[in-house]
């Protein structure tokens, strides 16, 4: 074990790169040569290492890592020294006490293999305290001792040869036990983390090799999301005064003509109108009142010559009879009228069916009930009726500066608008929120987070801020942490450009940009088309009005921007303040003016233009 090793023994300190893991949750690839940025994991870690007097391997078993070394080529251990585990199947435990056996050197600095972030000053640091104190040297995190990135010495030996004894690998028991010989550091500065899984790979990837977003068109954007997005296959039934608002998951058909029998428009007598033949007003046609209708009863009689019945409106007509006399254009003496204008055959008279015949489709699927369609589910006689069940959406605000309304807001910190901005609009579109949650800058939080969303069987998850390029924006590492599809990052549109969409287990995912009106922007252009694929529902078609600009909106850019705007009788006036931080001037705005890309002038004053209206129904 002397080659590649560097002489210089002033520290008396060398490091190692543990290598020696099973790699288990990781498909079986060698954490120690995954690739990053041109290099592999070992390599990122030995290049912070260089202080230290060598750097050693620490593998298993030597045998395994030949083929891998092949296969790797320059990213191989070429040149660095192997030592291979005296004892096997001890874990790390195993490998350091085989190093620190073996090592010339007093002290090792152990790194894994899977912390490829591991902080070269914070390295440095640990290493100085060596040389002065000449103990070994650990972290404490958050209260916890962390046992790598870490110094141990040959001092400890003793202590790991008996835990090794007694089959205890705990390298955590190892520091209690001799916790009174070590350097403790608080330091925050991150030791990396380690990185287990294929998924977290991915994320690491995601986060360090962030680039400039690709932006791709709005109209792209909204077909990949949508080709995420299935059907709802789920109804309810709900009763009448429930509806309101709902989509219709079936067609509706009458069971029945409407009214079902004929019945009589107005108050008077039923007649037969070839006995009116004649009258006129000096010569009134007598006939004998033979019985009386209300509405809701019937008639046994049959209705023959010169005979009327009393009825009132909405009785049913007697049969014989083919049309009804006001009261007021007949004269009664006891049971007899007397009538003095000539009648015509079904003039006054309400058909069976005069609404709707039987087997009638009067709704389609997809329609919203309101109060016209409840009315004529009722008079079809149905007490129920099929909806499509709510869209059920997750809404999760990211940002460490985030404070829940009603609380004191500290320097640094702002109100959460955006959650209720969204959350609003879900309630206004008929979606239940069955998930809301505000999280930190961090991306296991926002994992958390997601995974509940899905535990509460969400069928949409938003997520709001954090999709930048900054060093917080975390939603496109918790994308890769949680192993979800990216279908974009980055959208040709202003406000709101650096949207993501995807899909989690099936779940069709967008996160929207941070800023405000980014956040609405992006929510009233991707979310509406969601729900319209999911519901079928024809509430979330877009409507839009044409109006005449009532100001030049000059500003133009490389891509589409939507300005807040009113659209009053056909003026349409949009609002000054347009900045995607800006929130107070969408009150009172009603649609979106869209100002397409490379117009020369912008939009002029007088201009026919077209709204996108922000209509809820
Ligand atoms: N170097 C670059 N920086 C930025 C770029 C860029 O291309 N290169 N794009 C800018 C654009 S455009 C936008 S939009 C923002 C988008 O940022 P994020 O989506 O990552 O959002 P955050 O950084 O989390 O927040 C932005 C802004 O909005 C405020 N915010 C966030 N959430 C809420 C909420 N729930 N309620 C109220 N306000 C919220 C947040 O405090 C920030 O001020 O990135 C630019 N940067
Ligand atoms: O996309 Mo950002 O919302 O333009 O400011
Ligand atoms: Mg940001």
């Amino acid at each position: 074990m002397d080659k590649g090793k560097d002489r210089d023994r002033k520290a008396d300190i060398a490091a190692c790169i543990l290598a020696g893991g099973k790699n288990s949750r990781m498909n079986g690839r060698k954490k120690a040569f995954l690739p990053v940025e041109e290099t592999v994991f070992w390599k990122k870690i030995a290049a912070k290492l260089s202080g230290c007097s060598a750097i050693y391997i620490s593998v298993e078993d030597r045998k395994k890592y030949e083929q891998t070394q092949a296969d790797v080529g320059e990213c191989g251990f070429e040149g660095f020294p192997l030592v291979e585990d005296l004892e096997k199947e001890k874990g790390p435990l195993g490998g350091i006490y085989s190093v620190l056996t073996s090592s010339e050197e007093q002290a090792v600095l152990f790194v894994p293999c899977d912390m490829p972030e591991v902080d070269q000053e914070l390295v440095d640091t640990m290493r100085g305290e060596w040389v002065r104190e000449r103990k070994p040297v650990f972290l404490i995190r958050d209260g916890k001792r962390c046992p790598f990135p870490g110094i141990y010495t040959k001092e400890m030996l003793p202590w790991i040869r008996r835990q090794l004894e007694r089959k205890d690998y705990k390298l955590q028991n190892l520091l209690n036990e001799i916790e009174e010989k070590i350097v403790w550091l608080e330091d925050e500065r991150d030791g990396g983390g380690n990185i287990n899984t294929e998924e977290e790979y991915r994320a690491y990837l995601s986060k360090i090799e962030r680039k400039e977003l690709v932006r791709i068109s709005l109209k792209e954007a909204v077909e990949k999301i949508l080709e995420e997005v299935r059907p709802l296959d789920a109804w309810e039934e709900l009763p009448l005064l429930e509806l309101s608002g709902r989509t219709l998951w079936e067609d509706v058909y009458s069971r029945h003509a409407q009214p079902p029998f004929p019945r009589s428009p107005l108050d008077g007598y039923a007649i037969r109108s070839q006995d009116s033949i004649g009258a006129d007003d000096t010569h009134g046609v007598s006939l004998h009142v033979i019985d009386t209708i209300y509405a809701g009863e019937a008639s046994g009689k049959k209705v023959g010559e010169k005979e009327a019945v009393r009825l009132m409106t909405g009785a049913p007509i007697p049969q014989g009879t083919d049309t009804v006399i006001r009261q007021e254009d007949v004269e009664r003496v006891g049971d007899t009228i007397s009538v003095f204008q000539e009648q015509h055959a079904y003039e006054n008279y309400c058909d069976a069916g005069e609404d709707y015949s039987a087997g009638t489709c009067l709704l389609t699927r997809g329609e919203t009930v309101g109060a016209a369609e409840c009315g004529l589910l009722a008079s079809m006689g149905y007490s129920h009726a099929k909806v499509v069940r709510n869209v059920r959406a997750a809404v999760i605000a990211t940002g460490s500066e985030l404070t829940e309304p009603g609380s004191e807001l500290s320097f640094g910190k702002i109100y959460n608008a955006n959650l209720y901005l969204v959350c609003s609009r879900l309630t206004e579109l008929g979606v239940s929120v069955v998930w809301m949650d505000t999280v930190q800058d961090d991306a296991r939080c926002l994992k958390d987070s997601i995974e509940k969303a899905c535990r509460m069987d969400a069928d949409l998850i938003l997520t709001i801020g954090g999709v930048s390029v900054g060093q917080k924006d975390i939603v496109e590492e918790t994308y890769g942490l949680l192993g979800a599809e990216i279908c974009f990052h980055g959208v040709r549109m202003k406000p709101g450009s650096p949207m993501m969409g995807g899909s989690y287990q099936k779940i069709p995912m967008l996160s929207f940009s941070g800023n405000p009106y980014g956040t609405f922007v992006n929510m009233e252009l991707f979310v509406l088309p969601v729900l319209e694929k999911m519901t079928g529902s024809q509430r979330y078609r877009v409507e839009y009005r044409e109006g005449t600009l009532a100001e030049t909106f000059e500003k133009t850019g490389k891509v589409p921007r939507f300005v807040r705007a009113r659209w009053e009788n056909g003026t349409v006036v949009w609002k000054r303040q347009n900045a995607s931080g800006i929130l107070s001037s969408l009150n009172g705005c009603n649609c979106l003016l869209e100002i397409p890309p490379g117009i020369e002038e912008g939009r002029k004053k007088g201009e026919k233009v077209w709204v996108r209206m922000l209509s809820s129904r």
